[in-house]
Formats: C-alpha cells, sequence, structure tokens
C-alpha cells in the first residue's frame, strides 16, 4: 500500500479520504482526476490487480463486486466511479463536476456513460485475461479492444461536435472530461487506436495534457506505477 497526497484545498471535515486504486485501472484515473479537481487531498491505497488483490475478501468486503475504484469517506464506503462522481458532487460542492444548465448536463451524462458502459466494460482486464486471451486466442485481444473504441468514439465525437469548446462541453471541465481522458490516455498508450480519425477527441486528449489536476492523476505518476 502506497500513500500520495494531492490537490490544493483541504476538504471540509476531519475525515480522511481513502481511495482504493491500480495505477493502471482507467475507472480509478477518473477518481483521481475528479478529486483532484475538487482539490481534495486523499490517501492512496494500491489495489494490485495483476496479482488478483480485488478478490481477497477484506477487498470484497468495501467492494463486493471485486472492483476498483472504491472511495471511503468516514463512514460512506461507496464503490462504482459514476457513483462516487455523483457523491463527490452532493458532498463538496466546490470546482462542480456538472454544469446548470440541463441539456449540458445531459451531454456530460451521455458521455460518461459511454465510457463507462459501452467502452470500458467491453474490455476490461477479466474479460480481455479470462475470455479473449484465454478461450478466443491471444492474437483478438487487441483487434477487439480497437474494435470497441473505435465504436464508441465515433459516437462520442457526434455527440461533442455541437457541444466542445476548451474542454468537452465548453470552456469549464466537467464530468464529461473525467471520464473522457483515462479512456483518451488508454486509447493512445496502450491500445494504438488511429487518433486521426476523431479530431475533436484528439484535441481534447492534447488539452488534458496541460492540466495538472489530470497530469497527477496519470497511471505513471501513481505510487503504485511500474515500468
Ligand atoms: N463500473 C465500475 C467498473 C469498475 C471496473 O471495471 N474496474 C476495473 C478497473 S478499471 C477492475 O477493477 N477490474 C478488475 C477485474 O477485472 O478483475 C466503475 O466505474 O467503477
Amino acid at each position: 500500500m502506497a500513500s500520495a497526497s494531492v490537490g490544493e484545498e483541504e476538504h471540509n471535515n476531519n475525515n480522511k479520504l481513502i481511495l482504493y486504486s491500480y495505477w493502471r485501472s482507467s475507472c480509478s484515473f477518473r477518481l483521481r482526476i475528479a478529486l483532484n479537481v475538487k482539490g481534495l487531498k486523499y490517501e492512496y491505497r494500491a489495489v494490485n490487480l495483476l496479482k488478483g488483490e480485488q478478490t481477497h475478501p477484506e477487498f470484497l468486503q468495501l467492494n463486493p463486486i471485486g472492483f476498483v475504484p472504491v472511495l471511503v469517506d468516514g463512514p460512506a464506503v461507496i464503490f462504482d466511479s459514476f457513483a462516487i462522481i455523483m457523491f463527490l458532487e452532493d458532498k463538496y460542492p466546490q470546482h462542480p463536476l456538472l454544469p446548470t444548465d440541463i441539456h449540458k448536463r445531459a451531454i456530460n451524462f451521455q458521455a460518461a456513460s459511454i465510457v463507462s458502459s459501452s467502452i470500458q466494460p467491453l474490455h476490461n482486464l477479466n474479460l480481455l485475461q479470462k475470455y479473449i486471451e484465454e478461450k478466443v486466442g491471444p492474437d483478438e485481444k487487441l483487434p477487439w479492444v480497437q474494435g470497441v473504441i473505435r465504436k464508441g468514439f465515433t459516437a462520442l465525437e457526434k455527440l461533442l461536435k455541437e457541444h466542445s469548446g476548451r474542454y468537452a462541453t465548453g470552456d469549464e471541465i466537467f464530468m464529461a472530461d473525467i471520464f473522457l481522458a483515462p479512456q483518451l490516455h488508454s486509447a493512445y498508450k496502450r491500445f494504438n487506436i488511429p487518433m486521426n480519425e476523431f479530431p475533436i477527441l484528439s484535441r481534447l486528449h492534447e488539452t488534458y495534457y496541460e492540466i495538472l489536476a489530470f497530469r497527477e492523476a496519470w497511471p505513471e505518476n501513481q505510487p503504485d506505477a511500474v515500468g
């Protein structure tokens, strides 16, 4: 277990926030960005997914489905990145992650949902290792992931066409950005997606690289990062 504190402001109670995370997990990456954007300090607890620590009984007591991230905030133990972000939004209103305009809010929910329901679960570790690699064949892994990501990115590119500014839905960082940045990072770094097909997403990816709250959340900058 490693410890890291990021962010600019103390959160406004005495409870220490604890984030169970794995450096390479894009779902944990979402939370690291959200906490940084809100300026909330947290203790980082690494869960090594490659060693199967997500299936240890003590971890399953926190999250019975055996996934990271999990956030502990005093008595509250919350899992699932979407739910955790909504919780943070309700409890820590500084630097809102949702706009007030209801159409713009819906675009943020749509973008977050495309990433968290229609892209990432179709290429999570379990599916890739235990099914595609072992039962279908190791050579099928990359084409499968690329197909899933390209389909999702095609939809996101259309969704954001009328709404993007400096960020996904205008000139402020919102929930859509928090879900997009990790998916874009892995598209570039791990899955070799032809990003010239996605000009808006490519531009957003470059913008996210300029923002400290995002850079500090990068997988490579986490205490449990390897290589
Ligand atoms: N819907 C969940 C998905 C969580 C999830 O799939 N986490 C992955 C890492 S990004 C995980 O823990 N995988 C471990 C495994 O597949 O065994 C969320 O958004 O938090």
